[in-house]
């Protein structure tokens, strides 16, 4: 793979001023200060996190890559996607989540935000993300664009970073051109990036159509699967996000649990208005009719209820209190952690 520049020091970019939206951010994505085992196998979700600046094509590579226009993708000076968002989709047979976010880190957007954010992308990619693909436009590079670059990479600590993948889009604006060609003469931060994520990088067009679009969809999937593969199946996780699943179960199974307690009611009220009825009912033929018919309105009551206990996560997480709930659970957890920072 092209690597372009002799390999420099990697320095902590001086834009990185020790500051409460760094260091809790940081906590809240970077190193695990605990080590603890989820298990990992047999995970038949693959989940991706969209990464990046306001405009760099989140929103549009998502669309891409589930085959559906389900993120609002427009051209626009300001940020369009305001909230984490997470939507679904299949690959080979897997069932694909990619969650979009607003540009979380743009310098300018505020900590308190931008923290809210990042826990909401927790709590939609909880237990944690197979991928998180750093999106940025093929084109001039601002310093603003490095920042903002260089701000992601080190917010997500190192074990995070194994599993991020380096997304170019606009690779249609590179017209006949070979992306080894435009590598000789891009920016130089863009050759260290390069460098830096060695084979995990892919261009892509995310306004393609056809053959186009499916190639480069599978070739990006497949990529997702190999850096999956070399952390041994692992999804990322941190002890952040084994506390936001924890909550996320723990909430789950009281839900559930009020579920059963309705179903058992509301099974309770039919067998005693049936059983009050054939009581009084003086004809064997009748009273065999009514217990047909109570036998089945338990039937479907039992059936809305197994539905009801399939979405119930998906319940939990759709409520604003979950995300309270983590938001002050975290920030507690963040202040306990930076009591023992070194
Ligand atoms: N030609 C071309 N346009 C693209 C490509 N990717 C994104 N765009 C366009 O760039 C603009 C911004 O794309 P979005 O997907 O909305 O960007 P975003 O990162 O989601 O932006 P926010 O939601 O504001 O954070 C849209 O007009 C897209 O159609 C690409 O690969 N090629």
């Amino acid at each position: 793979q092209p690597c372009l520049q002799s390999k420099r020091r990697e320095q902590a970019p001086d834009f990185l001023v020790p500051g409460i939206q760094t260091t809790m951010a940081a906590q809240y994505l970077g190193e695990p200060r605990t080590s603890h085992g989820l298990a990992y196998l047999g995970d038949s979700q693959l989940r991706l996190v969209l990464v990046g600046k306001t405009g760099a094509g989140k929103s549009a590579t998502g669309n891409s890559i589930l085959r559906e226009k389900v993120f609002q993708s427009i051209s626009s000076p300001v940020s369009i996607t305001k909230h984490c968002e997470k939507r679904n989709g299949t690959w080979r047979g897997r069932e694909v989540v990619v969650v979009d976010t607003p540009g979380l880190f743009d310098t300018d957007i505020p900590d308190a935000e931008t923290l809210k954010e990042i826990t909401r992308c927790m709590l939609l990619t909880s237990p944690g993300p197979h991928a998180l693909l750093l999106v940025i436009p093929l084109g001039p590079y601002t310093l603003e664009d490095q920042k903002a670059t260089e701000k992601i990479l080190t917010m997500f600590g190192e074990r995070a970073r194994e599993h991020m993948i380096l997304l170019f889009t606009r690779k249609d604006d590179l017209g006949d051109m070979d992306f080894h060609d435009y590598l000789e003469h891009a920016p130089t931060a863009i050759q260290d990036l390069i460098c830096k994520f060695r084979d995990r990088y892919c261009v892509y067009n995310s306004k393609a159509t056809g053959a186009e679009q499916e190639n480069q969809r599978e070739q990006l999937l497949a990529l997702v699967q190999d850096v999956v593969d070399k952390c041994n199946g692992r999804y990322y996780t941190n002890s952040l996000y084994q506390k936001t699943e924890e909550e996320i179960q723990k909430q789950t199974q009281v839900l559930l649990e009020n579920y059963r307690a309705e179903l058992e009611k509301a099974k309770a009220q039919i067998k005693q208005e049936f059983e009050e009825e054939i009581r009084k009912l003086k004809d064997e033929l009748e009273q065999q009719k009514r217990k047909v018919q109570m036998e089945r309105q338990l039937a479907e009551r039992e059936a809305h209820w197994v539905s009801r206990q399939q979405t119930a996560r998906d319940d939990v997480l759709s409520q604003n209190e979950i995300l309270e709930t983590i938001f002050t659970l975290l920030r507690v957890a963040s202040f306990v952690f930076s009591l023992f920072r070194d």
